[in-house]
Parts: structure tokens; C-alpha cells; sequence
């Protein structure tokens, strides 16, 4: 007896601890069972208190006085299915007559609690059938990134999600996007982990950093070009616009051989071309935006607007021709002069880190999505990295970078630096590189010296 009791303290010991210390551990051993058994216990209660139970049918009442049964009580939806996952529970339910997803939605916070989950979001998956994912515990405090996330063609995962699932930043549905925050609020690192998840594929890279290029220049072996001051950025920028208009020219003779043929599909952008004749696709980084839209003098005025023009041809026609953007800027709004508004409608993809000012949060979602700027006002400063991520949909939801440092992300792209392509319209461009050194790094990865 003392033995069973010593046992089970210590259980309970090591329970506590592990919640404590490592909740991801201490939900794949105790917390899944815990909260499945929960869950099974107190499903119709909680159904019935949450007001999502349907009264009963009239021909079952007339059947239950007919043959004198008691009245029969409100029934809950149907467990359809309970999967646990790494980081929770998903919920499958079969809704009764009269009752929708939105009434699921409206209960998420109600549910979340009287499961005793951290998080509860509802979603329809089809027709009559919706599907509850719940977290067991904070998957935003210390992000780990499935070994099993993998993304596709120009998708790449980037973030965590606060309802457990891997955030992907997909280019080819959301081809352009704008990325704001305040100082320290973890746009570099999300930037950061853009570009180690952009190295493994076949893509080149462009950036634009103005910060002398402290923030890209470290990662510049998979780098295809670089500016680093306004003026390399205006060229760099006339270059691209010129490489686009190549791209166009080759998707414009493919359509024209294409159209006499009856069953052959008529290309409209790269992803339609034969593999051998598709241009690389490419992704413009641009980091601090604002810097490139200051000016003191009319030459730099001159120059400022050759950029904002240039930016918004290629968010408006790149991404036929595979040139995809990624702007960062703590602030991008009418402050920065013409044509930023214009710009930013074209940027669906929005990401709001921590900002100043509740104006800043409007910038980032106003114009698609306004219950996303609450959301954004209320990132807590503690948490550098987390984000609340949006598009023309409307939707949104709040992630968190894992925290890549600069070696990881360097030793990364020094490893995919082979993959760098070259392109003949970008080469004035490309970055110096300085002669691998043979400074301490993984016996696979050469470091780059940093200046
Ligand atoms: N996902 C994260 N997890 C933990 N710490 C993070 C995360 N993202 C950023 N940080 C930390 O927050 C700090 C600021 O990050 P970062 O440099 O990315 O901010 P920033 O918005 O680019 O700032 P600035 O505009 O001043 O360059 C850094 O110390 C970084 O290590």
C-alpha cells in the first residue's frame, strides 16, 4: 500500500514537473489521456451547458407519451471522431437539424474552458459536419516545428499557429505580402526563417536591405542579388521590372505557338510552361521598406518614386512571371508618400508583429480584415515573434516564428548555396562574396566570413 502510494506521488511528481517545464512532453504522456477521458466524461454536459444541444424531435416526444417512456432529453451532435495530435485534440461532430458551425464558433471560448483546453477553434469541413481543434497546451510559448512539416511548390512553413497546426506561407495563392511591427518585434526573425525555408527550394532570392545589409548580407551565398543602399536598390529594381518583361515576352510566343494547336493549353503564366523553358521563379526581400521611401533632396525624391513605381509594377504583373514580394517596414502607410496605398492593396498577404499604435495595426489589416487589428494591438511585448497573419479573405490567426538565430539560418543557406541560381538580368547585382574561411562550423556547412 505504501509502495502504490509512493508510486503515484511520484507520478504526480513528475506530472507537475513536466507540465511545468516541458508541456510538450508532459501532454504526449499524461495530458492526451487526461483530456481525452475528460472530454468522453463530460461531452453532453458540457453540450447542454454551452447551449449546443437540439431539443428533442415532436415524433419522439409523441413516441415517449404514446408508450408512456419519459420525455427523452436534448440531444448533443455526434461524436463522429477524437484524434489526438502533438500538440491537442480534434473534434469531429455531426450536426443536428437547425444548428450550424457558427453557433460552434461563437462557443469556442466557452468550450475551451469547460474542456480545460488552451484553445478551441471550430471549423466546418463539410457540409453538416464540424470539426473542433483544440490545444492541450500554450504551442506558442516555445515553438517547435514539426520534423514532418514540409511544404510544396513556393510553400514553405514559416510559423506555428496558435491552434497547433504549421502556418505555411504559400506564393503561388497569396503571391505578394507585407510584413509590419514595431522595433524588436521579430520581423528579421521572420524574415530569417523565410529565407532558411526558401533556400532548399529552386527559387532565387533578391533582397533589399537598406540596413547596409546587416540583416541579409550574412546569408548571401544563396542569395541570386543584393542591394544594400537606395540607390543599388532603384537599379536592382529597373533589372527585375526588365527580367519580368523577358518573362512576359516568352509566355507571350508560347501562347502564340499554342493558340493554332486545338488541344493544347494556352499558358498564362510561368507555371504553365514546359519545365525546360520556365524561368526560375524569384522572391523579392525587402527589408525596411521606409528606407528606400525617405528623401531629403529632389534627387533622392526622384529616386524614391523611380522605387514605389517600380515595386508596384512588379506587384501588379510579377506574378505571371513568377516574381513574388515580401515587403517588411515597421510602419506603410499614406505617411510614406504616393503610391504606397496603391502598393499595398496589391500586398494580400498581410503579417502584423507587436506594433506602437492601434494606427499601425489598422496599416496592416484595416483595408481586409478589421478584427484582426484588436488581435494585433494585443500582442504582449514579452513575446517577441508572435504575429497575427491574414489575407484578402478576411481570416486570420495568430502564429509565432520559431526563434532561428543568424548561424542556424546562415549555416542553412550556406548549405543550399549550391541551389542559387544564376540570372543574366540580375548579375551586376550579385553579392561579394568574401573566400570561405575556415571559421568553426558543422563539418557540412561552411560559415561565411562576417564582416
Ligand atoms: N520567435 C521568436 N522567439 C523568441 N525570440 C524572438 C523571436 N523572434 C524574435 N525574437 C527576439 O526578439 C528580438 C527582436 O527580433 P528581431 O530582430 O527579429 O526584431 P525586428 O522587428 O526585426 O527589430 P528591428 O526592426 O529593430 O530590426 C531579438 O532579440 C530576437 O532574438
Amino acid at each position: 500500500m505504501t509502495a502504490l502510494t509512493v508510486t503515484l506521488a511520484l507520478v504526480a511528481s513528475v506530472a507537475l514537473l513536466l507540465r511545468w517545464l516541458r508541456p510538450a512532453w508532459y501532454w504526449m504522456s499524461f495530458g492526451v489521456v487526461i483530456a481525452v477521458v475528460r472530454i468522453l466524461a463530460r461531452y453532453a454536459s458540457v453540450m447542454d451547458a454551452c447551449g449546443l444541444t437540439v431539443p428533442p424531435s415532436r415524433w419522439r416526444l409523441a413516441l415517449a407519451r404514446m408508450t408512456g417512456r419519459p420525455i427523452p432529453e436534448s440531444r448533443a451532435p455526434r461524436i463522429l471522431r477524437l484524434r489526438p495530435t502533438r500538440t491537442g485534440l480534434v473534434l469531429r461532430v455531426k450536426l443536428r437539424p437547425g444548428q450550424d458551425a457558427f453557433d460552434f464558433s461563437a462557443a469556442s471560448d466557452r468550450l475551451r474552458h469547460s474542456f480545460v483546453m488552451r484553445n478551441v477553434t471550430a471549423r466546418e469541413v463539410r457540409s453538416g459536419v464540424v470539426e473542433l481543434r483544440m490545444t492541450g497546451y500554450d504551442v506558442l510559448k516555445r515553438v517547435q516545428m514539426p520534423a514532418a512539416a514540409r511544404g510544396g511548390v513556393m510553400c514553405v512553413p514559416v510559423a506555428m499557429r496558435e491552434d497547433g497546426e504549421v502556418y505555411y506561407r504559400d506564393y503561388r495563392q497569396t503571391p505578394h505580402a507585407l510584413n509590419v511591427g514595431a522595433t524588436q518585434s521579430g520581423k528579421s526573425v521572420y524574415q530569417r526563417n523565410l529565407v532558411a525555408a526558401l533556400a532548399t527550394l529552386d527559387v532565387a532570392l533578391v533582397g533589399i536591405d537598406c540596413k547596409q545589409g546587416v540583416e541579409l548580407a550574412p546569408l548571401a551565398r544563396r542569395f541570386t542579388a543584393l542591394a544594400d543602399n537606395p540607390d543599388a536598390a532603384a537599379d536592382l529594381l529597373d533589372a527585375l521590372v526588365e527580367h519580368m518583361e523577358g518573362v512576359y515576352q516568352l509566355i507571350r510566343r508560347e501562347q502564340r505557338l499554342s493558340a493554332d494547336l486545338p488541344d493544347a493549353e494556352i499558358t498564362a503564366d510561368i507555371w504553365d510552361l514546359p519545365d525546360h523553358l520556365r524561368p526560375t521563379p524569384i522572391v523579392l526581400l525587402v527589408d525596411e521598406v521606409a528606407e528606400l521611401a525617405l528623401f531629403a533632396t529632389k534627387e533622392e525624391e526622384k529616386r524614391r518614386d523611380q522605387i514605389i513605381t517600380s515595386l508596384v509594377r512588379l506587384a501588379q504583373l510579377g506574378r505571371a512571371a513568377g516574381i513574388y514580394l515580401e515587403i517588411c517596414g515597421q510602419r506603410f502607410g499614406s505617411e510614406l508618400g504616393k503610391g504606397i496605398t496603391m502598393l499595398r492593396a496589391q500586398l494580400t498577404g498581410r503579417t502584423a508583429h507587436r506594433v506602437n499604435d492601434e494606427t499601425s495595426a489598422n496599416m496592416a489589416f484595416g483595408d481586409i480584415a478589421p478584427d484582426a487589428v484588436l488581435a494585433t494591438v494585443q500582442i504582449r511585448t514579452d513575446r517577441p515573434g508572435t504575429a497575427v497573419a491574414g489575407d484578402s479573405s478576411g481570416g486570420w490567426v495568430r502564429i509565432r516564428t520559431p526563434h532561428l538565430t543568424l548561424r542556424r539560418a546562415v549555416n542553412i543557406a550556406n548549405s543550399h548555396a549550391h541551389r542559387t541560381p544564376e540570372i543574366p538580368a540580375l548579375d551586376a547585382f550579385r553579392p561579394v562574396l568574401p573566400p570561405l574561411g575556415k571559421a568553426a562550423a558543422p563539418s557540412t556547412v561552411t560559415a561565411p566570413a562576417i564582416a
